[in-house]
């Protein structure tokens, strides 16, 4: 496929038409809703204190002056690779039959404008394992870019995770660091590929099912908005990387931690290409998902499985993402926007959303 045709994107229809936001343009920015931290001028303490101080407010925390930036040049070449080279995509995803690595349900000729508007290449650490071991030349074949982009990845392993994920067990008196040990830790990269036209949802909206996500922005293209006390507020398109948390942070802490709900509905500016990294971090898939932090015995709310520690992260990802992948085109099925949010609430909190 070449990159002229993977660029191009169907007209609109009435369907995308009902989608659109009524403001979302790069002047509609920061308005405080959000805390902005410095994460490498601060001392440690200070890190944990604010960053536990957003999980528990809005569930989202926007870093600035990170000392290492996303390899967005290398990861923009490598997705024009793979674009262009059928045969390369082709072994990628075959390195990982399970899932694949490389998506692009959405360029397909037929795809409805109802999934997402954006292509991905996803890296888990199970995912690298395949690679070396099944084709060890694929790697290879993707070049310098890949090595840039795995690099970077170990970084932020290495040096940011840790302090994220003490301050969450922090909020809750849990060690978190006891069950996420980075098995279940994903690096998904992301073309927002330019529409010269409003098109569909570029990323639906949901809640991550994770403990928490940092976005790592290309700095020029935004659209990336949190739904705050029930309006959407978009991220500056210039912070370094943004965190929020999902829905395992907010289950294990019994609610102290907010799980966001976001989305990207349309770029801006629209006509450029928006690229991003995104690193989930999720426990072990054998952990229990149950409230063992935060308020303790209290229920807050949680569903029978979960208050009574019969649902393992595992299971609770499979029946998420079995609902994603409609909304992300892998998997048949209508997509209605913020359906599978709801579906997954009330199956989380059932008593809240029983009316
Ligand atoms: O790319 C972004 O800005 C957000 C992506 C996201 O929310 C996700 O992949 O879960
Ligand atoms: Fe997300």
């Amino acid at each position: 496929m070449s990159t002229a045709i993977a660029y191009q994107v169907s007209s609109t229809t009435s369907v995308v038409r009902d989608l659109l936001p009524t403001a979302c343009t790069a002047s509609s920015q920061h308005d405080k809703t959000f805390d902005v931290i410095e994460l490498t001028t601060v001392s440690s303490e200070e890190a944990y204190q604010k960053l536990s101080q957003a999980a528990r407010t809005t569930g989202v925390a926007l870093i600035s002056s990170l000392p290492v930036r996303p390899p967005i040049a290398a990861i923009q070449r490598l997705f024009a690779r793979l674009y262009a080279d059928c045969s390369l995509a082709s072994r990628l995803n075959a390195t990982y039959p399970k899932r694949g690595v490389f998506k692009n349900a959405c360029l397909a000729p037929d795809a409805s404008l109802r999934i997402d508007q954006k292509t991905t290449i996803d890296l888990s650490i199970s995912r690298l394992q395949s690679i070396r071991k099944v084709d060890p030349t694929v790697a290879e074949a993707l070049g310098e870019e890949f090595e840039d982009i795995v690099r970077f990845y170990t970084y932020i392993e290495t040096q940011v995770l840790p302090i994220v994920t003490r301050a969450t067990s922090n909020i809750s008196g849990l060690e978190l660091e006891l069950t996420h040990n980075g098995t279940n830790n994903h690096l998904r990269l992301i073309d927002y590929f330019p529409c010269t036209e409003p098109s569909g949802p570029r990323c639906g909206e949901h809640r991550d099912y994770n403990t928490y996500t940092i976005v790592f922005q290309d700095g020029a293209v935004g659209g990336l908005e949190f739904e705050i006390e029930g309006t959407w507020k978009p991220v500056p398109a210039s912070v370094d990387a943004v965190i929020s948390w999902g829905w395992c942070g907010a289950i294990l802490t019994n609610g102290s931690v907010k799980a966001a709900k976001h989305r990207v509905l349309r770029t801006w500016p629209m006509a450029d290409q928006r690229t991003t990294a995104v690193i989930f971090v999720a426990p072990d898939l054998d952990t229990i998902l149950e409230p063992t932090g935060g308020l303790g015995t209290e229920n807050a709310g949680w569903c029978r499985e979960i208050q009574e520690g019969h649902l393992t992260v595992g299971a609770f990802k499979e029946i998420i993402s079995r609902k994603w992948r409609r909304r992300e085109g892998t998997e048949p099925g209508e997509v209605v926007q913020g359906a599978q949010d709801r579906e997954i609430e009330a199956f989380l909190k059932p008593s809240q959303n029983s009316t």
